[in-house]
This record gives C-alpha cells, structure tokens and sequence, in this order.
C-alpha cells in the first residue's frame, strides 16, 4: 500500500507530504482513485494552491474519502443535503430558525419531520402550516396516537433521517435512538454546561437557577446526546452577560438570540461534514474559510 500511496502522492501532489504520525493515514485521489489507510491528518497544501487536503476515515472503515476542503466552490455542490429531523415541546423557536436556514441555504440540509409530544405546541403548528410531516412521540395517556421507540426508529429510518436535533424537547431520549443514530443526535440547552443542567433544568428553571447563583455569565450550549440529561459532549458554546439586574425572562430572551445563531451554525457544519472528534473524544467544528482552524 506504501508504495502505491507513494506513486498517487507524488502523481498527485508533487511531494510526499510528512507524515504526522504512524496512525495517519495517507493519501488521496488523484483521478479519483481511492486508497485504504487507517485514520486521519492533515496534509499540506497542495502544491501551489492554497487549499489544504485533508482526508479521514468514512463510517471507521479502513476507507478513506478525501475532498479538497473549499466547500465555498465545488465541494459543497458535491456534498448530498442531509435530512434532519427536529424534536420540540413547546413553541419551537430554534426549530423556526433552523428551518429558514434549510430554505435560505445558510444550512446544507432539509427538515422532512418534526417529532413532538405535544401535539398543539406552537413547534407542531409551525410545521403544519410548514408541510412538515409531524410525528408523536412518545405514546402517553395525553398522546395515545404517540409511537414506541422502535416505531420511531423506523419511522425515522423510513425518512432516511441523517441528524436529529433536540429543540426544546423535554422528554429523555431513549436508548433505542441513541444507540441506532450515534454521535447524530445534538441538544441545545439555555445555560453553560456542565452547569445548571440535568434533570429538572429545562426553560425558565434554567435561567432562574442561574440568576439565583450569582453567575455573571450565561449562555447557550450545543452538545451529543447520550442517554442521560446534558451530559453528552459538548460541541458548541456562546457566552452572554448576565447583568445583576436581570430577571429570568430578560435572561432568556438574550440567550435566546444567541441559540438561534448558534444552533443554525452548527447544524450546518454538521451537513457539511465539518465535525471531526479529538482523539480523547471532543468534536470539534472545523471552519469553512480555514479547514487548519478547528474551534
Ligand atoms: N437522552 C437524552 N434525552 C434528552 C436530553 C439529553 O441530553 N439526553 N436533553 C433533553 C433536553 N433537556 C436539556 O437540554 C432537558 C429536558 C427536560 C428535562 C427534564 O427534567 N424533564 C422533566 C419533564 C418535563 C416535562 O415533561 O414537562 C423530567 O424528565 O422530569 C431536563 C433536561 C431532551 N432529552
Ligand atoms: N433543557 C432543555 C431546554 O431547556 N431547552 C430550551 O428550551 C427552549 C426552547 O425554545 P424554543 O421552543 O423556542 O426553541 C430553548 O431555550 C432551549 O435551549
């Protein structure tokens, strides 16, 4: 493999690129002919250009699938629009936000359901008038019509769902969806974890909780869900002041704001296959303009 690595780089490339560590992998296509390597690291620029080629492993297979990273140009139009699916409870605001990205393009990816348990919240409204298709779950004496978990998963399936993003979604998820979408589902929550989350911290008890404690710091947080409440890994943080004269409700709306951008952001960079994981297990978002700058 060494030496056909060698051949298609120097082809390819000019140089044989260093390196970084005997666990990285290697090469890439030059006329589109693929090779297996192990893991991932980045290779220098490309010879006189400015991109930078970067490969990894697909699906942790000894696979590799390496693009030139300037999705401003070709790269994007390649990459498939991925199919989300949104899980809200109430009014369903970062939903909204998330949806005008999908039609306004700033997300590389279309909402085709809105999962709820709560079948007249204002999220649910939204997507009807939306031509969301809208699906109940779970099944509660409230919602009889409401699915199982597996039914979900393969309702899901059905969708050919990509991602699942919670939105104020204030049901836990079962291991049933965790374990058939992993690393693929994110939360938003309304405070900086690992603070002031887990059980019983959702909405307004969030900001109350935060005011109380004297913060002076707020803000919305991104992370993977597992199965228990916010201890997924976080992927994503903004900060906002919190004033001392703040109550729960000014508090709220400024973080608020902020989910909105952020949530928007990060679902996109997840369509665009932007979210690499640190050898220790942290995700981190790679950036569009600068494929060597991670955050
Ligand atoms: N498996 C997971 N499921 C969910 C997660 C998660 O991280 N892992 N995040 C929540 C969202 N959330 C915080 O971001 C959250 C939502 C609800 C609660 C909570 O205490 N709920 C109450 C019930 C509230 C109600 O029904 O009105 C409870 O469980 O007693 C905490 C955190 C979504 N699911
Ligand atoms: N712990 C979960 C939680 O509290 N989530 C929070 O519920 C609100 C939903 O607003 P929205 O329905 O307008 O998007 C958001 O502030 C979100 O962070």
């Amino acid at each position: 493999m060494e030496a056909a690595l060698n051949q298609a780089l120097l082809s390819g490339f000019g140089s044989k690129p260093s390196l970084s560590s005997t666990r990285s992998c290697i090469l890439l296509h030059k006329h589109h002919t693929w090779v297996s390597f192990r893991a991932w690291s980045p290779l220098p620029c490309l010879k006189g250009s400015s991109k930078t080629v970067w490969l990894r492993c697909v699906n942790g297979e000894e696979r590799a699938q390496a693009a030139v990273l300037d999705l401003e140009g070709s790269e994007k139009g390649k990459l498939r629009r991925k199919k989300l699916v949104v899980f809200v409870s109430g009014g369903g605001s970062n939903f909204r936000a998330i949806h005008e990205g999908c039609v306004q393009g700033s997300v590389h990816g279309d909402i085709v359901a809105l999962v709820t348990n709560k079948s007249g919240c204002g999220g649910a409204e939204y997507a009807r008038g939306s031509n969301i298709p809208v699906i109940l779950f779970p099944r509660t004496k409230e919602e009889p019509e409401g699915l199982s978990p597996a039914d979900l998963v393969a309702a899901l399936r059905e969708l050919e769902v990509d991602f699942v993003l919670l939105a104020g979604y204030l049901k836990l998820i079962p291991i049933e969806l965790i374990q058939a979408y992993p690393r693929s589902i994110l939360n938003i929550h309304p405070s900086l974890l690992p603070a002031f989350g887990g059980k019983g911290y959702y909405g307004m008890n969030v900001h109350k909780a935060v005011i109380a404690s004297g913060a002076r710091y707020s803000g919305p947080t991104v992370h993977f869900v597992d199965e228990h409440y916010d201890t997924g890994r976080i992927l994503a943080q903004r900060v906002v002041p919190v004033s001392v004269t703040d109550n729960a409700e000014e508090l709220a709306a400024r973080v608020l704001h902020e989910e909105h951008q952020l949530y928007v952001e990060v679902t996109n960079a997840l369509c665009e296959e932007r979210i690499i994981w640190r050898e220790d297990g942290v995700p981190l978002i790679q950036s569009r303009e600068n494929p060597k700058k991670f955050s």
